[in-house]
């Protein structure tokens, strides 16, 4: 089965154009000032304006309020909103409703037990991202090249479809794909020369690494 990849934290054309040309599934769109990767909507719109269909654009938030996602969404053309913050089971399924988009609930994932915290989402989302917990004293929820135990996932099954994530690069993502069982990968740090500065031939060797080479 091929591999589906999510190239994450996209700020820049020479970025874009390397997820592109190696044929990311998913493009993601950092909507969360504090991270180096935060993009204005503006940028963001510039940014995905070219890209194909075929690729879903996805913005990223955290905790998001209404202004701020009518801000975003009236300018950018996204495909899926990724939640990455402490969102409740209710407040998705408002967001849901009142944007009429798809949504991909991130849970945190320290060890085994924290796999239980996707249960009540499963029924208002239509997708989940597993994600390493940050580290103690992290300013930011996610992108901090944390891994966890893949082992924790394999043979497990969600209902809905899911994404792996945490500490991902060109070197680690087949064995990570072979342990956990995962159909789709996410990354973003693993594919930086510097946080917020995406490589594209990171992009290009981790899209074929994904793949079996
Ligand atoms: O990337 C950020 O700056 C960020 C900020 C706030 C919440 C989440 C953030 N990133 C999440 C991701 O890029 C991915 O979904 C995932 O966590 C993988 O990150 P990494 O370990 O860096 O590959």
């Amino acid at each position: 089965m091929t591999v589906e990849v999510k190239i994450c934290g996209i700020t820049d054309e020479d970025a874009m154009d390397a997820a592109i040309e190696a044929e990311a599934d998913y493009v993601g769109l950092v909507f969360f000032p504090p991270s180096p990767r935060a993009v204005a909507p503006e940028r963001a719109a510039e940014l995905v304006e070219f890209t194909p269909g075929e690729i879903t654009k996805v913005g990223l938030f955290v905790d998001p309020d209404d202004a701020l996602l009518e801000q975003v969404l009236t300018k950018v053309r996204l495909d899926l909103l990724q939640l990455h913050g402490a969102e409740t089971p209710e407040r998705i399924e408002a967001i849901r409703l009142e944007y009429g988009l798809p949504v991909m609930k991130v849970i945190s994932v320290a060890s085994a037990g924290d796999l239980a915290l996707a249960e009540p989402f499963l029924a208002v989302t239509d997708r989940l991202l597993f994600d390493a917990k940050p580290p103690k004293g992290a300013v930011l929820p996610g992108g901090n090249a944390v891994s966890f135990d893949w082992s924790i996932l394999t043979g497990r099954k969600w209902g809905v479809p899911w994404m792996l994530a945490g500490g991902l690069t060109p070197a680690n993502v087949a064995e990570a794909v072979r342990i956990s069982g995962a159909t789709a990968v996410d990354v973003s740090s693993g594919v930086e020369s510097a946080p917020g500065v995406k490589d594209a031939d990171k992009i290009r060797a981790f899209i074929k690494a994904a793949r079996g080479g």
